[in-house]
This record gives C-alpha cells, sequence and structure tokens, in this order.
C-alpha cells in the first residue's frame, strides 16, 4: 500500500492538504447559538467562499493538490451502503438519539439524500422542520431540547481541517475535541482513514475513543523526532502525555521528543497555533502575549524514561527549548504585530500568528494583518496574503484551515 501521509515538519514544501469549502453550516449559526459554536460572529456565506476558494487556490497554484474532505467522505459513503449505515447509527448515537422514532426519521432522512447531499447535511445540519415529528415527540414540544431548531447541530467549524486530526510522521492522530460543537468532526475522519483506499494502512497513533481531549491546532510537527504540543483549552497534559508514550513505543514513529507548551486557557488563544508557529528552519512566529513579565513559560521536554515511562524536563525559556530540542545556534523568534500593544493582540485576535508555511521561509496568512506581514516581509520571509473579511470570524487563520497530508523532507 502507498504512504498516504508524509508530515515530518511544519514547513516542508507542501504537497497535498485537506480543506473543507464552507457551507450551509455557517448560515445555521444563529446570535443564540454563536458563543456555543465557538464563532464570534456570524460570516456572510458567500464571501467565505469566495476568500475560501481564493485560500485553495493559491496552495494549487505553489504546488499543492487539494483534497477536500467532504468529497473523501462521498466515496467512503457512495461506495459501501453497510459502511453508510454503520456511520448513520453512530453519528445519530453520539448525537443522543437511541433507537426510536426521532433515531428513525433521522435515518431514513439522511439515507434518503444522495450521498454528497447527505454528507453536506451532516455538516449543515438538520433542522426540526425538515422531519414532520413535531407533534409526537414530547421534547420537541417542552423542555431544553424544544428550544432548539435543529435535530442534528450545524458544524461551522469544519472549516478549521486542522483540528479534528493531525499528520504526525507517516500516521494521524484522530482526535476527541474538547466542545460539543466540534466532537462530530473527527468521526467523519475515523470513517474516512479506516475506509478510504487512499488511506490503507495509516498508522493511528491516537483515535478519538478517550475521554482525554486533543486538538490538532495544538500538534506542531517540528522534526521527524520533536512535535510540540500546547497544553491548552483545548488539549489536557493526559493526553499529550499519552500521545508520547505511544509515539516513543511505535516501531512505526520516528518521534523521541514531546516539547509541551503551556499557553493561556482562553478562546483568543484556544490552540498553540494562534500564538506560536514555525515558519522557517530556525524562525517562529510568537504571540507575546503567552509569556508572563520576565519572559517565562512552562515548556516540558517529554522523552523516553525507563520502563516504558515518560521522563520530564521543566524549562521556562522556549527560546532555549526550541534550540536544544532542534539542534539550533540561532534562533529568531518574530512577534506577532511587532510587539506592539495595541497591535499584538489585535492582530493575533484575527490570527496574526497563525500563519501556514508552505515551503522553509514561505507562508500563506490572512492579509488584514499588515503589521506583521511587513515584520516577517523584513525577516526575510515570502508571504502570500489571502483574503480574510469573513473567514477570520471563525477564530482561524491559514494554518487552522488546513490539513498538511504530505509535505516533503527538509
Ligand atoms: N487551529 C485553530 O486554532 N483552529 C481554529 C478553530 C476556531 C474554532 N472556532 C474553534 O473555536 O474551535
Amino acid at each position: 500500500m502507498a504512504q498516504a501521509i508524509n508530515v515530518n515538519s511544519e514547513i516542508g514544501k507542501l504537497k497535498s492538504v485537506l480543506l473543507h469549502r464552507p457551507g450551509a453550516e455557517v448560515e445555521n449559526i444563529t446570535p443564540d447559538t454563536m458563543e456555543s459554536l465557538l464563532f464570534d460572529d456570524i460570516p456572510f456565506l458567500k464571501i467565505a467562499q469566495k476568500e475560501h476558494d481564493f485560500f485553495a487556490q493559491t496552495l494549487r497554484d505553489n504546488g499543492a493538490e487539494t483534497l477536500y474532505i467532504e468529497d473523501l467522505a462521498t466515496d467512503v459513503f457512495a461506495k459501501d451502503t453497510a459502511v453508510k449505515d454503520e456511520f448513520l447509527t453512530r453519528f445519530l448515537t453520539e448525537a443522543g438519539y437511541k433507537h426510536g422514532r426521532t433515531f428513525d426519521s433521522l435515518k431514513e432522512y439522511l439515507e434518503g439524500l444522495e450521498t454528497k447531499e447527505m454528507v453536506d447535511k451532516i455538516y449543515a445540519g438538520v433542522r426540526k422542520n425538515e422531519l414532520d415529528l413535531q407533534r409526537s415527540v414530547l421534547s420537541d414540544l417542552a423542555g431544553s431540547d424544544a428550544a432548539n431548531p435543529f435535530y442534528l447541530n450545524p458544524l461551522p467549524n469544519a472549516y478549521f481541517t486542522r483540528d479534528p486530526q493531525a499528520s504526525m510522521g507517516a500516521g494521524m492522530t484522530i482526535n476527541r475535541m474538547t466542545f460539543a460543537a466540534r466532537q462530530p468532526e473527527s468521526m467523519i475522519t475515523e470513517y474516512i482513514m479506516k475506509h478510504h483506499e487512499r488511506f490503507a494502512g495509516t498508522p493511528i497513533w491516537r483515535d478519538r475513543n478517550h475521554t482525554t481531549r486533543i486538538e490538532g491546532g495544538d500538534e506542531l510537527i517540528l522534526s521527524k523526532n520533536v512535535v510540540a504540543i500546547g497544553v491548552s483549552q483545548r488539549t489536557s497534559s493526559k493526553s499529550i502525555q499519552a500521545l508520547a508514550k505511544e509515539l516513543f513505543s511505535n516501531p512505526l514513529s520516528t518521534f523521541d521528543t514531546v516539547l509541551a507548551v503551556e499557553i493561556p486557557h482562553n478562546h483568543a488563544m484556544m490552540h498553540l497555533d494562534t500564538v506560536f508557529t514555525m515558519i522557517n528552519y530556525d524562525q517562529f512566529t510568537v504571540f507575546p502575549g503567552i509569556f508572563s513579565q520576565d519572559g517565562n513559560i512552562n515548556v516540558f521536554v517529554l522523552k523516553q524514561g525507563k520502563d516504558g515511562e515518560v521522563e520530564i524536563n521543566r524549562m521556562s525559556d522556549l527560546g532555549k527549548a526550541l534550540k536544544q530540542v532542534l539542534n539550533l545556534s540561532e534562533l529568531d523568534l518574530i512577534e506577532t504585530g511587532d510587539g506592539d500593544p495595541i497591535v499584538a493582540p489585535r492582530e493575533q485576535w484575527n490570527d496574526g500568528s497563525n500563519t501556514l508555511a508552505i515551503a522553509p521561509g514561505e507562508i500563506v496568512t490572512y492579509d488584514r494583518n499588515y503589521v506583521s506581514i511587513e515584520l516577517l516581509k523584513q525577516h526575510g520571509i515570502k508571504v502570500h496574503e489571502i483574503l480574510s473579511s469573513e473567514l477570520a470570524r471563525g477564530r482561524g487563520g491559514a494554518r487552522c484551515m488546513s490539513q498538511p497530508l504530505w509535505r516533503d523532507e527538509i
């Protein structure tokens, strides 16, 4: 079987990447549900799609294959109705439906659609008025569920393909996500990884059947041996340690070091990649707000210890830790918004730190963060600017919107 995934850095030339084009799910965000759906505003879908197409075209123009997760899911379910049936049963069960009237009607409704339409519906959500059940299900009429106009909630964060899974070496983690709003997304990944011929034989370092949480925005591949993982609002220290153990012991893994970086636990900095990205062999973007007054941060170097256990070394200087684990003599940490107390948090909020490297020293980033962009250019970085008026309202940038599947070695 041909290897499907090869990601041994954040910066190797990008050859293949997984995307999701925002769809009807974005138009199912309402002012009441915005917060629980992890949005700060309601994007204008038509423009968001144009911006996303521009992003995808930028990647293709620079030599990357763009694969859409919704197309891969459609391939899987169109090919095998038993797999589609099993997926729907599990999807509805995880959404809280047991066999019975609502479960059966939802399943029948989704099965009755063309497969691509069904996949789009899984993302968009199913409104109650799409099924004719209103007078026979008490929970539709009374109690807290009655207020929700959806039987299946929309998945508007799906265009942030970075998070439900993470390519790592030749394998992948399929993630148990933190919030209910995003948990269903990684089930779609699970079915693609298990059943799409392109991914047959791909090692899964960690699956989603866990109670401890991890999200791809926290998983950064620094080299063939080193991953950095954020201890964040979305990723717990327990899951990092468990993943480290797996990476250190699995013969298919080349990783021997995990750098756990503890960042503030809040919505603006929900993942490590919202405050820190690798853009060249020795250059990184960093948001200064993650450091204490004296410039420190909790960084933990995890290595293989005795008897299959993990050995942990605590540090407080991010630059020193990076130099140590990557064997670098020099390091260029480029501050978002040039470290200005007004510009830095403004540009970080709109994902100025969330750059996607498409080759060493060459990145894609939102056009709106012009102070950071100018600074990056001064540091010798080649910048491809993408449109950001609507996409940014979901609080994620170019790295968040992409899941590399193949990068050339550096
Ligand atoms: N890697 C990332 O930072 N992804 C951005 C995710 C934004 C999305 N609204 C979320 O809160 O999960």
